[in-house]
Formats: C-alpha cells, structure tokens, sequence
C-alpha cells in the first residue's frame, strides 16, 4: 500500500516527523507531497521547493520505507486539486493530513483519508517556528537534524529575518 501525506513544509518538523513515523509503520511507500511548491522568499512561505525537498529526503532518510518527494503548486480551483495531485504524484491509496480543506477535497474524490493526533502543538508549528527564526529564538531542538543543516546551507534564517522586515502579509 503507498500512502500520500502533503504540507507546506515551511520548515519540516518535528511534529511532520512524528506523523511520518506513524505513516512508515501503515504503508509500504510515501508520497510526500512539497505543497504550495510555487512559493518561497515570504514571511509564511520562505523556503523554496528545492530547499524543501532537501529537509523532506535527508529528514525520512532514516526510515525504512521507500519514500517520493514531489514539489506540487497551488491552482486557483479547489474543485479539481486532487486530480493535479494525482496527475504529479505515482499513485497512492491513502491520503494523511489534518489540514481540514485537504481533507474535505480528498473525500469528496473518494480518496481514503487518515489523521492523526496533534503533537506537541504549542511549538512543532510552522507558524511559531519561523516567528522565532524572525526573533532569534531557540528552534533548531523542534525540528530534525538535516533541516537544521539544510537551513544552514541556504542562508534560511538571514533571509527570512530579511524578507520578514518587508512583507507583512501574514505570519
Ligand atoms: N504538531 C503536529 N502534529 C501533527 N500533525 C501536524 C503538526 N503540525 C502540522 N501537522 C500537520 O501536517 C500537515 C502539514 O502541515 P503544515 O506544513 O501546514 O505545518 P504547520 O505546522 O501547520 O505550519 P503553518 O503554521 O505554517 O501552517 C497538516 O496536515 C498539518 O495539520
Ligand atoms: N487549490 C489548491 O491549490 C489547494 C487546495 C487544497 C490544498 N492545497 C495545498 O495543499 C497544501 C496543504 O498543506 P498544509 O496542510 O500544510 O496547509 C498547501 O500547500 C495548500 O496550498 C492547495
């Protein structure tokens, strides 16, 4: 069975790691899907594709499942997303995701969809991980070693402290 589980990903965490493991444990194969592939070098997005799908590889490395990562962009019609996700992805059986709008779109395909619980969310969030990027705060124990690096590599924190000072369209 070949499971498929999308996010932003803006960075990969630890909470995403802890839902991969359980994932791995269900599936023979994962789809990790690299959503909003399009957009990068802002406040709530500041991480490119390619950035992403090094956290993502190096970060599921240590499992023992065979694993795809797959950059998808956004499309203006929510009403024919999964087949753009399907038309990017190899096929998969089941979809992963808390993320209620994916979840809605999946279903109403009559594609299977499994959550899980919400890990530790006051930190392992996007949101909270990149304000204390911003801040100078302590992240790097929320999220797993290769991102760390990863975001090392690419100058992630010099850029994000940077485009935060202009964009102000969201967190
Ligand atoms: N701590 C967590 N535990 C379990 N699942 C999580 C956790 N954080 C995010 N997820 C789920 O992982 C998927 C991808 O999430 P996403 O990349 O948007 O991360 P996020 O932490 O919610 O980031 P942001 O604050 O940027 O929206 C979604 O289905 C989301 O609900
Ligand atoms: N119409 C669309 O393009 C559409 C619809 C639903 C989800 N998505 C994407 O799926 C991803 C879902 O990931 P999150 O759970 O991290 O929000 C996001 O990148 C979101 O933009 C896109």
């Amino acid at each position: 069975m070949r499971g498929f589980y999308i996010g932003r990903f803006q960075p990969y965490h630890d909470g995403h790691h802890r839902m991969v493991r359980e994932i791995v444990s269900e599936v023979d194969e994962l789809v990790l899907g690299i959503g909003s592939a399009g957009h990068s070098h802002s406040r709530r997005n500041p991480f490119t594709a390619g950035e992403r799908v090094m956290m993502v590889t190096k970060s599921v490395a240590e499992f023992d499942c065979t694993s795809y990562v797959v950059p998808i962009e956004d499309l203006d019609r929510n009403s024919v997303w999964v087949s753009h996700v399907q038309s990017m992805s190899p096929s998969f059986d089941v979809a992963y995701s808390n993320n209620p709008l994916v979840i809605q779109l999946f279903e109403e395909a009559g594609v299977e969809v499994r959550q899980s619980p919400m890990f530790n969310r006051d930190v392992l969030e996007g949101t909270e991980l990149r304000e204390r990027m911003i801040e100078g705060g302590d992240w790097r124990h929320l999220v797993p070693d290769p991102v760390v690096e990863v975001i090392r590599e690419v100058g992630g924190i010099e850029r994000i402290q940077r485009v935060s000072e202009t964009d102000t369209n969201g967190a």
